[in-house]
């Protein structure tokens, strides 16, 4: 059952070769061979020279030396020639697995990312990757060694006396079944540990995202202890697996000495009785160390290639999980119109089966219109974009987009439709220019000065030291939050799609940042179809309509004016606001003052 796993497992490693499956194996056998053929024939060349000082028969002091000099210069020749070939396809391979896995994981459905954290997945592109190329470039070429020899040297002990040939199989054939045993557990053992390390990045990930938060909140120990708590797991299980190792080695060098040592004394006693000759017994006494030695590395490299086949089959794993569809779900109302530009129709959806986030919801949003989302926290307003975006299918309900269903669309088609400008800016590591440009890619560079200049961020962008060219840094850290923001506008602004999904940001800008914010958005907002997430009610008061949302469901819309003369949770929550403003305005007022009395 092992060895079948092993073998499948194997097999599905090979298989990733697709067309340079010949090449490698070639490669890897060539190599092997060169380097067996010098082990086995070196007991056939002390044979013959044992035999020379016996004898003094000339012939065998040639041919000793021919074979070592044939064998070497085999070694020296072909072996680099082949190791070359095999190690040039691991390489094309590897790099061609990291981009599959690269490539899977930018088309993954939205939920993996939220259901995954980055650090399990980076886990996989690093430690499990390297530990695949461990088993092509270093484990399967020892195996090829190992095995070529021990066939060699097994067929070489037959040629020399094939009853103490049976005899030391027998040794072999326990030795083989002791590893075989041990190697299970030692798999057992590698696979936790290969979860516990995707844990250790996790967390190592969580402590570089979190910096800022961690010295703020004084966290340092309690993340160290998390980190400090995973690495013990890891190196915990090494050390079992180091301990099961050392059994094993043990086991085996017991075995091997037992069977070393009765070989020694019954060949002795068969030479003095001319049985076997000492040529025999030198070469049978070598054939045995290289038996000995190859199960010894056999049960070592099955013990390595066990940890590197934990890492290689998450790495298929994750190469089997499905896609993102190309299609929008398709459905019966396909062919069905409707006025708005925008429109949720009775549209249920859960992130489970257990409940449901939206329950029932419908707004539209006619052409040019600004209409607001608003409603207390968890009530499912993000939730709506989502589901515009096409991240998520709805469980029952019909979305339409410029008058056609959704299903009528692409996904791409869907996504060049929105522009969509998230809380929390996103910028990517490289250069102010890049990121204004990842909103259209064939953008000129007088379209994105253009672009920054009608977001308001072309000023602050010419007194950076390198301009559009300054570097924004991991997730745009050297740059505040308001100019992360205005560069996020001025890609959705070069991006031009009809229709505009904004979740207001909720972190405080200080006043002339969310001054040039807001005159960002409304350059952004001109002429397209907006739905807003606000979390501050003032920012929506201007909007054609508002949605106000409670626990998945529309509970009140209209006009602010409206909203406020029907008294009811919109007011409230209006009233609430206000009320907070207020209160801060004061006290900041009342700080100002104590400062100004105290200078
Ligand atoms: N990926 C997810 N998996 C499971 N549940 C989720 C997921 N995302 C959100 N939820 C749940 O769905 C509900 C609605 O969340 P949503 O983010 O849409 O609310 P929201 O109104 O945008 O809240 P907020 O104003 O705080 O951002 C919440 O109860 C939330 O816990």
């Amino acid at each position: 059952m092992f060895i079948q796993n092993l073998m499948r497992e194997l097999l599905q490693l090979l298989s990733f070769m697709k067309s340079k499956k010949r090449a490698y194996i070639l490669g890897l056998v060539g190599d092997g061979i060169g380097q067996a053929a010098v082990l086995v024939s070196l007991p056939f060349v002390f044979k013959d020279l044992t035999d020379f000082a016996n004898t003094k028969d000339p012939a065998l002091l040639t041919r000793a030396i021919i074979t070592m000099a044939v064998m070497f210069l085999l070694l020296s020749i072909l072996s680099p020639f082949f190791s070359y070939i095999y190690r040039r396809c691991v390489r094309e391979l590897i790099v061609n697995i990291r981009l599959q896995v690269y490539q899977r994981l930018s088309k993954l459905p939205f939920d993996y990312y939220e259901q995954h954290h980055s650090g399990d997945t980076m886990s996989r592109l690093g430690n499990d990757v390297v530990l695949m190329e461990n088993a092509y470039a270093e484990q399967l070429k020892t195996l090829s060694i190992i095995l070529l020899s021990l066939i060699g040297s097994i067929l070489g002990m037959f040629a020399m006396d094939w009853k103490i040939a049976v005899v030391l199989l027998l040794v072999s054939a326990l030795t083989l079944y002791v590893n075989t045993l041990f190697a299970k557990s030692v798999r057992r053992i590698g696979d936790r540990m290969q979860q516990q390390m995707g844990i250790g990045t996790e967390r190592l990930n969580d402590f570089l995202s979190g910096l800022p938060i961690i010295k703020m909140f004084h966290l340092h120990n309690v993340v160290t202890a998390r980190y400090t708590e995973a690495n013990e797991e890891v190196a915990s299980s090494a050390i079992k697996q180091g301990h099961k190792q050392g059994l094993l080695e043990g086991t085996n060098f017991f075995i091997q000495f037992v069977s070393f040592g009765g070989m020694l004394v019954f060949g002795i006693m068969m030479v003095s009785k001319q049985i076997i000759g000492l040529g025999v017994l030198v070469a049978l006494v070598q054939q045995q160390m290289l038996v000995t030695l190859a199960f010894l590395q056999l049960g070592q490299v099955i013990t390595a290639l066990q940890s590197s086949l934990a890492g290689a089959s998450r790495v298929v794993d994750f190469l089997k999980e499905p896609l993102e569809p190309e299609e929008y779900q398709k459905s019966s109302d396909k062919h069905q119109h409707c006025e708005s530009m925008l429109k949720l129709e009775q549209v249920v959806f859960g992130y489970n089966d257990a409940t449901n986030v939206l329950d029932g919801v419908s707004l539209r949003v006619e052409q040019g219109q600004m209409a607001g989302l608003v409603g207390t926290s968890g009530s499912g307003k993000s939730t709506v974009m989502k589901l515009l975006l096409g991240y998520y299918p709805p469980v029952s309900g019909s979305l339409y987009l410029l008058g056609k269903p959704m299903g009528a669309y692409s996904l791409a088609e869907i996504r060049s439709l929105i522009s969509y400008v998230p809380q929390d800016a996103f910028l990517f590591e490289g250069t102010i220019e890049d990121n204004i440009r990842y909103g259209c890619l064939d953008a000129s560079e007088e379209d994105v000065i253009k672009a920054s200049k009608a977001a308001y961020a072309h000023d602050f962008i010419m007194e950076l030291s390198d301009g559009y060219q300054t570097k924004t840094g991991e997730r745009g850290a050297k740059l505040s939050g308001g100019q992360r923001q205005r560069i996020a506008i001025a890609r959705a602004i070069l991006k031009n799609a009809p229709i505009l999904l904004l979740d207001e940001a909720t972190s405080a800008l200080d006043a002339e940042s969310e001054y040039w914010v807001q005159q960002a958005l409304a350059a952004l907002m001109k002429d397209k179809t907006v739905l807003v997430i606000a979390h501050r009610l003032s920012t929506v008061e201007d909007a054609d309509v508002i949605y106000v949302m409670d626990q998945g469901k529309v509970i009140e819309q209209g006009a602010h004016v409206e909203l406020m003369q029907y008294n009811g949770t919109y007011a409230n929550l209006y009233e609430v606001q206000q009320r907070k403003d207020r209160a801060e305005q004061v006290s900041s007022l009342e700080l100002t003052e104590r400062r100004v009395s105290a200078t």
